[in-house]
């Protein structure tokens, strides 16, 4: 029997719900996240959405065959075209203006994440850069449908974090998800016990490092 992209969450299934279900993440889904923290975050999402580009422009130049470099072009599409499309008008609407942007100093924690991507990307194939990435935008997608699970989580304007969850709703961003879960489960079918436990250990070191990420936002930390 084959693997599926559910056999890797399960894999480090605590890690995984430490990510989905952060505190960043349920203060965001209650409305009362603080301003500052959210305000960090965007900002250093924007530096990391650029490298996650590139890490996508990667997994299209590694791509053997016509669909493996339209699923790279999904992930870049969601990427540039949604999601940094949105993010520099949200970021403005938050006070950040783009010369900021431009300016800004990386996290360690924004620094640490996208390299450990593109290095993982680079020394390894392809699956080894998909599973790399799939916490970003499998978990993301995720996230949001957690949030609209959960009883506590307020929606439209009585919550300022709203739009934030519709991107990540929406119809464009999900449709990417699943698109890259169905890729991923195609490749895993026909992987070895020893090359899942590779893939395994790639997943979860970028799971963790989504959980700093989201603890970077609420630390404040740079
Ligand atoms: C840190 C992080 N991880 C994931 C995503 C969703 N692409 C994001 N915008 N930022």
């Amino acid at each position: 029997m084959g693997y599926r992209f559910t056999d890797l969450t399960a894999a480090c299934q605590d890690d995984w719900r430490a990510y989905i279900e952060h505190d960043f993440v349920r203060q965001l889904g209650q409305g009362h996240l603080a301003d500052d923290a959210f305000r960090h975050y965007l900002k250093q999402d924007y530096l990391f959405l650029i490298h996650f580009a590139r890490a996508y422009a990667l997994a299209a130049y590694k791509s053997p065959t016509l669909a493996d470099l339209r699923q790279a072009h999904e992930g870049l599409k969601a990427i540039v075209d949604v999601e940094l499309e949105l993010h520099v008008g949200y970021c403005r609407e938050w006070g950040i203006s783009e010369q900021q942007l431009a300016e800004l100093p990386e996290a360690r924690a924004t620094l640490a994440y996208t390299r450990y991507v593109l290095d993982t990307g680079n020394r390894g194939d392809l699956l080894d850069l998909h599973v790399a990435l799939a916490p970003c935008l499998v978990g993301y997608g995720e996230i949001a449908n957690w949030l609209n699970a959960q009883p506590d989580t307020l929606r439209g304007d009585a919550n300022p974090y709203d739009a934030w969850i519709a991107m990540y709703e929406g119809e464009e961003f999900q449709a990417a998800m699943h698109a890259e879960l169905a890729w991923i489960d195609a490749r895993l079918a026909d992987v070895t016990p020893a090359r899942f436990d590779a893939l395994t250990r790639i997943f979860r070191d970028a799971t963790r490092l989504e959980i700093d990420f989201w603890q970077m936002g609420l630390d404040g930390s740079d």
